[in-house]
């Protein structure tokens, strides 16, 4: 595209500039990307092509009790009715008790891969052998892991086709993600076997498939304590059991099952500072682990008891990548009262399992729409021009209306502008 040569080598106004000469966009309009910025040395130094900084808004879910303590847990997210959905599937949760979890490890894998092998399975043998020089190595190609009590812990070697192999590090990373110091040793490891057994390394990189890293949370809801008006416990207890062996049975199901999963995962993630692609790709790598794809949680009937479950990969850092520099980051960490890395993982696991619950709960009493929808026509006041002081003047108007569409809303408010 013309007048964007380069781009990355410009300083920010000449950038924004750019985007006038070449009207992608009218001054007024570069004022209000420039005038967005919170913090403009942290943005440019964070990533390329820097203009400005997208908002996302924060919020707090409550009623969270893991292991018998209670969080207030930031969550950060687009989406209305998530945070409200946190705290309710919460609320049920710590009225029996709370969540309990697990992480049993804590341990990143990277591979490093080989092509045109001849005779793989000697091959494979034969780097076997060299485990220990090859975690030497990778050991040496980043010391400082070793001085905070990790490093490299185990080489492993897959056979993926008869002419293809992948040699799997595992590393102990600490408190980090993991994925700049996996990738140097890989590096490192990959030069030696290049040299030292004339191999093909057709790549060297973490794997974002974290099978090591596994982080499980589990609740015990007695079927009373989930009765809703009229509808018996017992009742709603059954159908969240069904609705959870449906997202067992059907992929197109399980989909939206774990997207709900991930509305709560998502949020806590991005207001930790944490890398949500990758949680993300692992998550769902997980829910298809045994070649169909399934809800990551389920939820069954044990004893006048509703039990549920949520196990994933969740490779998540208290230090590093963006963790360690972007303000709010460390704000948060204080408001989870974080220790490790460790307590991350179970916290946003347990707010995954609790977003669940408030899901399938709504899911299988009133609909979705009642309470999400009430929370959404809010976004949709504001999307037709509405004023913050408009705002629940309309919302309450289209639910008295029935009637959930923009020109509804948008006479709506013509009405009460009129009225004025
Ligand atoms: C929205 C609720 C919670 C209302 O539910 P309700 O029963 O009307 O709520 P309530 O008034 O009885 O309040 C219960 C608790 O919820 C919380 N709560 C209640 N309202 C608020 C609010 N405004 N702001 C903050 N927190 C709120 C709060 O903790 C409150 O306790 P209290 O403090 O009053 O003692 C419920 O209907 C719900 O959980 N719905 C699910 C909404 C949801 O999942 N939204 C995500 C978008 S839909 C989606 O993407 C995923 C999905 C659904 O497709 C996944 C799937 O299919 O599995
Ligand atoms: N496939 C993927 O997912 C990929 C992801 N990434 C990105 O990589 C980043 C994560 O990589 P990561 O290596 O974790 O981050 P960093 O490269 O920021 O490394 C973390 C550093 O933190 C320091 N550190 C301080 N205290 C500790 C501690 N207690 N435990 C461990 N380390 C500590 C260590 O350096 P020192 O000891 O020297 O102080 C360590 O090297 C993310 O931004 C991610 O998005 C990159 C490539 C691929």
């Amino acid at each position: 595209m013309n007048g964007f040569s380069k781009y990355y080598q410009k300083d920010r106004q000449t950038r924004l500039n750019i985007l006038v000469e070449q009207q992608k966009l009218s001054s007024a309009e570069v004022e209000k990307l420039a005038q967005a910025e919170l913090d403009f040395e942290l943005g440019d130094t964070m990533i390329e092509n820097y203009l400005t900084q997208y908002q996302l808004p924060e919020g707090l879910a409550l009623n969270y009790v893991i292991d018998g303590k209670e969080y207030l847990i930031p969550m950060v997210t687009e989406e209305p009715s998530v945070i409200a959905a946190a705290s309710h599937g919460a609320q049920l949760v710590k009225k029996s008790g709370g969540f309990k979890a697990q992480v049993k490890e804590r341990l990143m894998i990277g591979q490093i891969v080989l092509e045109q092998v001849s005779d793989a399975p000697t091959l494979a043998k034969k780097i076997k052998q060299q485990q220990d020089k090859l975690l030497t190595l990778a050991n040496e190609a980043h010391p400082s892991i070793v001085s905070r009590g990790g490093g490299a812990r185990e080489l492993n070697v897959r056979i993926l086709a008869p002419d293809m192999l992948s040699v799997d590090l595992v590393v102990d990373v600490k408190e980090a993600m993991g994925a700049n110091m996996l990738n140097t040793m890989l590096e490192a490891c990959a030069k030696y076997l290049e040299e030292e057994l004339a191999v093909e390394v057709l790549l060297s990189i973490l794997s974002n498939y974290a099978t090591r890293c596994l982080v499980k949370v589990t609740c015990e809801l007695p079927v009373e304590n989930l009765t809703k008006g009229e509808i018996s416990g017992a009742k709603i207890a059954q159908k969240i059991a069904s609705a959870s062996r449906l997202a067992q049975l059907d992929p197109y199901r399980a989909t939206t099952h774990n997207k709900g999963i991930m509305n709560g995962i998502d949020a806590v993630v991005i207001a930790s500072g944490n890398d949500w692609r990758a949680v993300e790709a692992g998550a769902h790598a997980y829910a298809a682990r045994d070649e169909q794809y399934r809800g990551l949680s389920t939820w069954k009937l044990k004893g006048g008891k509703l039990c549920g479950e949520l196990e994933l990969p969740l490779p998540l850092a208290t230090v590093g990548g963006s963790v360690s520099i972007v303000p709010l980051v460390k704000i948060n960490q204080r408001l989870l009262e974080l220790e490790d890395a460790k307590e991350l993982e179970k916290i946003v696991a347990a707010v995954g399992l609790g977003q669940n619950l408030a899901a399938l709960y709504a899911l299988v009493t009133d609909g979705i729409q009642k309470g999400h929808m009430k929370l959404q026509l809010k976004s949709l006041a504001v999307s037709i021009g509405a004023k913050p002081q408009e705002v629940s003047q309309v919302v309450e108007k289209i639910l008295a209306k029935k009637a959930r569409d923009s020109a509804t809303a948008q006479q709506i408010l013509a009405e009460i502008r009129g009225n004025k």
